[in-house]
């Protein structure tokens, strides 16, 4: 028998297909299906799924319950992060704390050698790579990840394309409806809108002033929480010919401050808890503020766990709460959250 994989099976499609080549590589894998958010009636379709594409694989499946550690350390901070009048970042929360923190310890305790996921990124055993398909790349959600851990993932997936991916789950009679499944949402908790999501927990729809960059009420908002920086719709602003784009929330005063394009203009960017993959403390590279955007040229200056970013070119609405993360190339050095 080979070595022993664990990996993480949520029913979808990705991980059904990566549970399948691993055995077709000759690993001894087993699958773990994890119950995170509380969304009612959720865990009963998607574990019946797993257990569907465990039994069609002929892996064991072991069910893990961590709805209390989900909500500690993924959906709490989330909620606190918006309360705090900036934009969180609760996938790369989820992969430091949940997919490659509590699984990988439970990994440990079943005696697994290697830990596995259906996310679309590579490894060359100190760096993560970006994926071959870059429309599907998830390296930006994983740069949070213990680095010491790299050695022991595995990525079936991270060379292949989405859609040859769901070509061969269609071609294998009784794997056809995991390849017509929708995508599922980009966080998993959210079915409709965040702000459906933080409803129950904080007041959001609070009306408040739109102030100019001179401290001038110029309008009204929603309530602080439904923006995030580089907004322009949602929000009025008296006697404006210009496109209006907010640049700062003032939480403790439900107050925005809105300007003009160029306003939006962000030439440095400050990190906190840094994570590094790589032991340079000033080098130059490309960075990432933000998900499904182009990286950028900067210089980079590390003290601690903080980190200096000087951009070579401006960037509009760098949001406080995202991640910042530094790339030579397709691969990734480290990042931090953006203060
Ligand atoms: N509830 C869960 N239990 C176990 N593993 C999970 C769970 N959710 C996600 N994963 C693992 O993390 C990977 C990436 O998760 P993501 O939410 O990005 O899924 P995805 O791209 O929709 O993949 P899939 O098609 O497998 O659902 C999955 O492929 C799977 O290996």
């Amino acid at each position: 028998m080979g070595k022993k994989v664990l990996i993480g099976m949520s029913g979808g499609v990705d991980s059904t297909v990566s549970t399948l080549l691993l055995k077709e590589q000759g690993y001894d894998v087993e699958g773990v299906y994890m119950k995170l958010h509380s969304k009612p009636g959720y865990h009963e379709i998607h574990q019946a799924r797993a257990q569907r594409a465990a039994d069609f694989a002929g892996v064991k499946l072991h069910i893990l319950d961590l709805q209390e550690e989900f909500n500690a350390k993924v959906f709490t901070p989330f909620i606190e992060t918006y309360k705090e009048g900036k934009t969180p970042n609760p996938c790369a929360l989820c992969n430091r704390n949940i997919k490659f923190g509590a699984m990988v310890a439970y990994a440990d305790s079943i005696g697994a050698d290697y830990v596995a996921t259906g996310h679309y990124i590579r490894h060359d055993g100190q760096y993560l790579l970006q994926a071959h398909d870059d429309t599907k790349d998830q390296s930006y959600f994983l740069f949070y990840i213990d680095p010491a851990l790299v050695p022991r993932l595995l990525f079936p997936l991270g060379e292949r394309h989405k859609s040859d991916i769901k070509a061969y789950a269609a071609g294998i009679e009784g794997l056809e409806s995991f390849a017509s499944q929708s995508e599922s949402s980009e966080i998993c908790f959210v079915e409709t809108t965040y702000m459906d999501v933080l409803k129950p927990y904080v007041p959001v729809d609070q009306e408040g002033e739109v102030l100019n960059l001179e401290g001038k009420v110029v309008g009204k908002h929603k309530g602080y929480m439904h923006y995030t920086i580089g907004k322009r719709k949602g929000f009025s602003v008296h006697g404006a010919h210009d496109p209006h784009f907010v640049v700062e929330i003032k939480p403790e005063i439900n107050q925005i401050v809105v300007g003009t394009r160029e306003d939006l203009e962000c030439h440095r960017v400050e990190l906190e808890r840094v994570n590094m993959f790589d032991s340079r403390t000033e080098f130059e590279c490309d960075v990432k503020l933000r998900y499904r955007t182009t990286a950028v040229r900067c210089s980079v200056k590390i003290d601690g766990d903080h980190a200096t970013v000087e951009l070579h070119e401006p960037v509009l609405g760098v949001a406080s709460g995202q991640a910042g993360v530094f790339y030579d190339g397709e691969k990734l050095l480290g990042g931090g959250w953006i203060v």
